[in-house]
């Protein structure tokens, strides 16, 4: 039955992200007094995209928060395949960089993959290399994806266990949807994994217990496609025209996420904002990663952090 007024709880990314970033910064700082090595995260930029420029803007200025070092190397968009691939191979040989994220997506003239595939799996804190996806895979310890990751943190700590729970994910990149798949089946939820040629997306998203929307496609989801008290995490990123007509008409942008908010949190028991929902949660769990490397590196067990 539906209740009348109902509103779900927001799951405040933004507050659990700022306390795992203080704890990473906890765990660098112990892993520098025991073993004498600061964790260290190289970002590679290339070419000239707003959006990722502020990205990675952010992911710095967090990096030196949690007391690690962070470079970042902006390339031209002219850069050669060749000449990034230089980079990495320098990326990979520095004692110094137990981290590198190559930001995507690459200008056309470069095939992400081979970039991808070039950086040491063990400096893959971005989880894309085809090893760690192996891993993943199979159950081994390696580099998860942060963005995936940071939503099972968020929904273990608001569901606790998630055996036996219905799960769908709509979207199945590499980056997003197929290793949330793998996280929550590991989890033994029961998980399907929808996509642009899913028959009745409405329909099988109302059979979900925790709703994941991966899609780039502006509050796509409505509220009527979710179960009452359904756990909802929206990762969507969209920039969208500003409400107001003349901002919208000046180029002013906000952000939205794939699922219709307003509408959504009148159905659903939990749901992530956008933004100060999933984003911030990457960023973190991004460091995290940068801290289970340099422990990886020199032989130490990492902290548990999330
Ligand atoms: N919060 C964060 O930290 C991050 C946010 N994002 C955001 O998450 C979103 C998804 O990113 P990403 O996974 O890289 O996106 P991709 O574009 O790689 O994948 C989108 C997926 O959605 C599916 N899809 C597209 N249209 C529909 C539709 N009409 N119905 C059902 N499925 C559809 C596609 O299906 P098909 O495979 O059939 O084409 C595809 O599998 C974006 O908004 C992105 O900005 C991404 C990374 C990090
Ligand atoms: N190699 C690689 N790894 C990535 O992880 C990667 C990438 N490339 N390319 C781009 C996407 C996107 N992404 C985001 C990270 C944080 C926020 C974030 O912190 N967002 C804030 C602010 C949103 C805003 O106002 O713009 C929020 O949601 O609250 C968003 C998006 C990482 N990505």
């Amino acid at each position: 039955m539906a209740t009348e007024n109902a509103a779900a709880a927001v799951i405040d990314g933004k507050a659990f992200a700022q306390t795992l970033v203080t704890r990473v910064g906890g765990a660098v700082e112990r892993l520098i007094a025991s073993h004498g090595v600061k964790a260290g995260l190289a970002v590679v930029i290339v070419g000239e995209d707003p959006a990722s420029q502020l990205y990675v803007r952010n992911k710095g200025e967090t990096t030196l928060k949690a007391g690690m070092r962070s470079d970042t190397h902006r390339l031209a968009d002219t850069t050669t395949q060749e000449e990034l691939l230089a980079l990495i191979a320098q990326l990979n040989a520095d004692d110094g960089i137990h981290g590198i994220l190559v930001q995507l997506p690459l200008p056309a003239h470069i095939d992400s993959n081979a970039v991808l595939d070039a950086i040491s799996p063990d400096k893959d804190v971005d989880g894309f290399h085809v090893v760690n996806a192996g891993r993943l895979a199979v159950g081994q310890d390696g580099l998860v994806p942060c963005t995936p990751l940071g939503c099972l943190m968020l929904l273990k700590d608001q569901l606790g266990d998630l055996s036996g729970m219905n799960a769908v994910i709509v979207g199945r990149s590499n980056i997003v949807g197929k290793p949330m798949a793998q996280l929550l089946l590991g989890e033994s939820c029961t998980v399907t994994i929808a996509h642009s040629r899913t028959k009745d997306l409405p329909a099988l998203c109302r059979t979900a217990d925790i709703l994941v929307a991966a899609v780039g496609r502006p509050e796509m989801i409505k509220g009527d496609w979710i179960k009452e008290g359904a756990t909802v995490i929206d990762v969507g990123i969209n920039r969208v025209p500003s409400k107001d007509p003349v901002k919208a008409a000046e180029g002013k942008t906000r952000v939205v996420g794939d699922v219709a908010y307003e509408e959504a949190a009148q159905v659903a028991g939990r749901i992530t904002p956008v933004p100060g929902g999933v984003g911030p949660m990457t960023i973190a769990c991004l460091l995290a990663n940068t801290y289970t490397a340099a422990c990886r590196s020199v032989g130490a067990t990492p902290e548990k952090l999330g």
